[in-house]
């Protein structure tokens, strides 16, 4: 479904400025997983989702999404396989235009696999049937424009635009952090609603550790673009934030002891 393999990103390298971005990172997903990606600042999360969406390309390694090689794969080209919903609720959506035409216009930016499905003809009914799911009674407002929303419909709205043509990979970037308290629940449940439906295979970078311990069956912890953590299922299921917390301790302290190695050597 989704394969990284050794997948190097490193930023100006060779100057002062040479930063190990992602190293050597391999990581695959089975369809419906869902994995939840926690780390440090800089640690590499964003990168790896703009490595994933095609922003960035890997200065080694290969990246497949359903089997087929989109390594070298602009990002225009990918999106097709690809739904994406950043922090900002601003970024999601076209202010000026009706939440009919925002859906309009996700729908048809995959609209091979949408029209596979036939819900082409009915595409009205589809998109207030779509919108019903948001429990926000935007169902109402299809001629309303964007850009009066509140931050947390809007971001709603970008959740369903991302989700509603059942993207390959659906990517979730911070995207419940710039919403107060109850809107980000709000957004979090529907996240597990609408993911859960349609099994999403799903990635989601956040900096909210119960979040992360609450959605998903899949936790990564990443540092200094490295995965240092993995847990799975079962495993995943028993885990606290203490615990986490405690894992996070352990291995940084590591790294810490080996920094001082170094220095002792120095
Ligand atoms: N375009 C760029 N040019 C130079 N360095 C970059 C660029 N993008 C990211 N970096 C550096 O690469 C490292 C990883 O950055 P990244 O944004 O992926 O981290 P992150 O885990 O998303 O951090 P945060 O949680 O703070 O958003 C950081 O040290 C960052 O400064």
């Amino acid at each position: 479904m989704l394969h990284l393999q050794q997948i190097n990103k490193i930023f100006n390298e060779g100057t002062s400025d040479e930063k190990i971005a992602l190293d050597q990172i391999n990581l695959t997903l089975e369809k419906g997983d869902f994995v939840t990606v926690i780390g440090s600042n800089g640690a590499g999360k964003s990168t790896l989702m703009n490595m994933i969406s095609g922003v960035l390309s890997p200065d080694v390694g290969k990246i497949q999404i359903e089997n087929k090689d989109v390594t070298r794969l602009p990002e225009f080209k990918r999106s097709k396989f690809i739904g994406r919903v950043f922090q900002d609720p601003m970024a999601g959506t076209a202010p000026s235009m009706t939440i009919e035409e925002n859906l309009a216009m996700a729908f048809s930016r995959n609209k091979s696999r949408a029209l596979r499905k036939g819900v082409d003809k009915n595409r009205k009914e589809f998109f207030k049937e779509s919108l019903k799911t948001l429990h926000l009674n935007l169902e109402n407002r299809l001629n309303a424009k964007v850009g009066l929303l509140s931050g947390g419909e809007r971001q709603a709205l970008s959740l369903l635009m991302a989700t509603f043509t059942q993207p390959s990979i659906l990517l979730l970037d911070e995207h419940t952090a710039a919403l107060d308290p109850s809107r980000a629940r709000l957004i979090t449940d529907l996240t597990k609603e609408l993911v859960e439906k349609d099994q999403l295979t799903t990635i989601m970078v956040t900096h909210n550790m119960q979040q992360a311990l609450d959605l998903g069956n899949r936790l990564i912890m990443m540092d200094k673009g490295q995965i240092i953590l993995e847990v799975k299922e079962e495993e995943k299921k028993k885990l606290t934030i203490d615990l986490l917390m405690k894992e996070f301790q352990k291995i940084r302290g590591e790294t810490m002891l080996s920094d001082k190695t170094l220095l002792s050597i120095d």
